[in-house]
């Protein structure tokens, strides 16, 4: 009898198998619902299985089997719907097997399925616990109370089941509960756990496919054990080729080498963090950052890593261009003033090291702005880039050409030589050979274009100067080159520094004398061929206190740079227009007219015209006995806007002499289109005129050229009479010179001069023959 049981019980153990099967998820299109429903119909038919091959007792109509531990099971582990199916299901087979035990047996399948659902409420509710003990408890009391129900069987029945093995019967099926209890326990929890790692696994799935990085399992020797990225072309070779490849057979040496120490030093010093470049599938070349971690036993290798690898192109692309922008001129790519102060301290420690001499070289394009200014920026800015090109092909690789900002470039010349003198030829050299180079024509926009540079030159030796100081020196050496008159170069010298301090006294005393009212006019007479006096060029004088007089030519430079020329102009003009009232009413002088120079600055004041006629209407002068001196270079900056002031001038009565005339590059189509009265032949062409025959020829075409304008022609710097005779005969008949007279105060202007019988002012004196 006891073996029978432990069959039955036999067959409930192999549920454990099946349930295990269904548990681990098979069959996953059923849903968890379906899988339920099945579970039950496993359960109900291991019933009808048990309830097939019982223990019978003979006639009495009444079987014994192991459903009450298989549907007490059913409702604690499968629940409602699977106790629910499977007590249908037993139920149902029990009814129609029939005989005497049918009420008790169905009884019994009831109370099984109804005491492992409240096994189960209570479990849920951490009431009870599903432990071996009181899963045997459990088993024990429902098989005590599947006993008492027992009573309700036929006398005979109850008896014999009671006497022949009641006691097996509550002990086996009570242990059997337990025992299933245990499996299907823990089959659950096994499956619980595999569903646990399942789904771990696939978050990191998840995570290492939602991140953009590349994941590498290496062992301890750099072998490929397992990647994952959802871009293959970021590999170096493909997934397939790289697997069980060690490192050193997928790159190069050099790297190889360093990509193995990262690995060797992950193991030693824990994670690292590596910069690297490598050549993808997609044969590009991109930066990767990657960062390392020991991860143990991996594959069935010790000491493996993990290899995190992102894909820093872009940032080292944008810090390329930080760094390009911090350090370098993006019009011409040249380095900027930052990377050239760098360089120049560096070139510094070197010559202190080596004891070589190096330089540094200022440039300044001339006139610079007249091109951007007429050509237009993008000109300009093609001038620049073709000047920045010239000067990097005209120095050697380990020189440094760099542009700070505008015009203005530089060129850091190192190693030059040890001797001083030797190191200044070497540089000149260099000097003139960029002077020629930057020289040359300039194509732009199909059209050639010339350019100067002016250039100034520091030579230095070690760190005896700073690289601020050398820096100054170099800017007041281009200072000098450009006061020379500009397309040409100067060393920077000691004397120099002395020049530009009695520049910074004279600057400052410039601005007490203009306070002070230091500034006089004097006037030059302009005389014709009858001897006629026509008026006079007002020269200004600064009579100073302690330095007496003061020439023009020494302090009208520097009151252009600061920009004193403007009141000083304003003062001036105020005298000359009060003196032009003074005379209108005096016999003689009232028909002469006064020529006031004009500098660069003033004209460029955008209400020039304005104060101009401001100034006069405000005196009271005739503007008709007012002439404004230009000299050619002040044409060469805004024709456009030249020719609007001086038209609007004129409108107004003023009149205009072109000074220096044939010095400049006044192209002659805009000489017509200007308002002038007179051209004004410069002294330097008079001084030579009868020795130079250039200078005689350049005479004769302006003589000519005025004639053929219309214009009047006068010159200048007359100091004999061959020249004047020779300009006359040549056409031109008003002077201005020392042979008529010198410029002087007015008094002296006056008392030089006499009404003629027909009342034209003459010379009191007649100049010497
Ligand atoms: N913007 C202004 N510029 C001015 C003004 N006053 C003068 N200047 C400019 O200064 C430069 C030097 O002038 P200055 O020393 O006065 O020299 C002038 C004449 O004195 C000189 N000159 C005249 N005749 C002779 C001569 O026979 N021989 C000789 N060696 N020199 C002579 O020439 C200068 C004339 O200058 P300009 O006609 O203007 O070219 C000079 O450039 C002045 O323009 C001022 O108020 N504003």
């Amino acid at each position: 009898m006891l073996l029978d049981l432990i069959k039955g019980v036999a067959l409930l153990l192999s549920l454990c198998l099946l349930y295990g099967i269904l548990l681990r998820g098979q069959l996953p299109w059923l849903g968890r619902r379906g899988r339920r429903l099945l579970t039950g119909l496993l359960f109900g038919s291991l019933c009808i299985v048990g309830m097939s091959t019982p223990i019978t007792l003979a006639g009495s109509g009444v079987i014994f089997d192991a459903r009450s531990v298989i549907l007490s099971m059913a409702g604690l582990f499968g629940g409602p719907l699977v106790a629910g199916v499977a007590g249908a299901m037993a139920a149902g087979f029990r009814l129609w097997l029939g005989g005497a035990g049918a009420p008790v047996g169905v009884s019994v399948i009831l109370l099984s399925a109804l005491a492992g659902l409240l096994y189960r409420f209570l479990a849920r509710h951490k009431w009870l616990s599903l432990r071996f003990r009181n899963l045997v408890l459990f088993g024990l009391l429902l098989h005590l109370l599947v006993i008492y129900c027992f009573t309700y069987l036929p006398n005979e029945a109850a008896e014999l089941i009671h006497s022949l093995f009641g006691l097996e019967f509550l002990l086996v099926f009570a242990l059997a509960t337990a025992l299933l209890g245990s499996l299907l326990l823990d089959a659950r929890r096994r499956r619980r756990t595999e569903l646990a790692l399942a789904r771990s696994q696939r978050h990191l799935k998840a995570v290492v496919h939602a991140i953009p990085d590349l994941l590498f399992v290496f062992n301890d020797e750099g072998r490929y054990l397992e990647m994952l990225t959802h871009e293959e072309a970021h590999l170096v070779r493909s997934r397939a080729d790289l697997l069980g490849k060690r490192i050193s057979e997928v790159f190069a040496p050099e790297q190889a080498v360093s990509l193995l120490a990262v690995l060797q030093r992950t193991l030693q010093q824990g994670p690292q963090c590596h910069e690297y470049q490598i050549v993808t599938l997609g044969g590009q070349l991109r930066w990767f950052e990657g960062r390392t971690h020991v991860l143990g036993r991996y594959q069935g290798h010790r000491n493996c890593i993990v290899w995190l690898a992102r894909d820093i192109t872009e940032r080292k692309e944008r810090e390329e261009q930080i760094a390009n922008l911090a350090f370098y001129d993006p019009l011409t790519g040249l380095p900027n003033r930052r990377l050239l102060r760098e360089r120049l301290g560096q070139g510094l420690k070197e010559s202190q090291r080596t004891g070589q001499y190096g330089a540094l070289l200022f440039f300044d394009l001339d006139h610079f702005k007249i091109i951007n200014d007429t050509l237009g920026h993008d000109m300009g800015d093609q001038l620049l880039q073709q000047v920045a090109a010239r000067l990097q092909q005209g120095v050697r690789k380990v020189d440094t050409v760099a542009r700070l900002g505008g015009d203005e470039f530089v060129v850091l010349l190192v190693g030059l030589d040890a001797q001083r003198v030797s190191a200044a030829h070497h540089c000149r050299r260099v000097a003139e050979k960029l002077l020629g180079e930057l020289g040359r024509p300039y194509r732009l926009a199909g059209q050639e274009h010339y350019s100067t540079v002016s250039m100034g030159l520091a030579l230095f030796l070690g760190e005896e100067h700073s690289a601020e100081t050398l820096q100054r020196h170099a800017d007041l050496a281009l200072y000098q080159a450009k006061a020379a008159g500009r397309n040409t170069f100067r060393f920077y010298d000691e004397t120099m520094q002395v020049a530009i301090k009695q520049r910074v006294i004279l600057e400052s005393a410039l601005r007490q004398g203009l306070q002070l009212r230091q500034f006089q006019p004097f006037y030059q007479l302009q005389i014709n061929d009858a001897g006629w006096v026509l008026g006079a060029e007002v020269l200004v004088r600064w009579q100073h206190p302690e330095r007496g007089m003061i020439s023009p030519a020494d302090f009208i430079p520097v009151a252009e740079e600061t920009g004193l020329i403007i009141p000083l102009a304003e003062q001036l003009l105020a005298q000359v227009c009060r003196q032009l009232v003074a005379w209108s009413s005096q016999p003689g002088f009232a028909d002469l007219s006064l020529a006031v120079n004009v500098s660069a600055r003033q004209v460029r004041q955008e209400d020039f015209v304005e104060r101009i006629i401001a100034q006069v209407r405000h005196s009271g002068a005739n503007p008709q006995r007012l002439k404004l001196e230009l000299t050619e270079s002040l044409l060469l900056h805004d024709m456009d806007d030249m020719i609007r002031k001086m038209t609007a001038l004129k409108a107004f009565g003023i009149g205009f002499s072109l000074d220096d005339f044939g010095t400049g590059y006044s192209s002659l189509s805009y000489l017509k289109l200007l308002p002038l009265e007179q051209l004004k032949i410069d002294q330097s062409f008079v001084r030579d005129l009868l020795n130079d025959p250039n200078d005689a020829a350049i005479a004769r075409t302006i003589i000519a050229l005025a004639d053929s304008l219309g214009l009047s022609v006068i010159a200048e710097g007359v100091e004999h009479e061959s020249q004047r005779r020779f300009l006359a005969e040549q056409g031109c008949h008003t002077y201005q010179g020392y042979l008529f007279g010198r410029p002087g105060p007015l008094e002296r202007f006056m008392a030089s001069l006499r009404l003629d019988e027909q009342g034209r002012l003459v010379l009191r004196q007649a100049p010497d023959a």
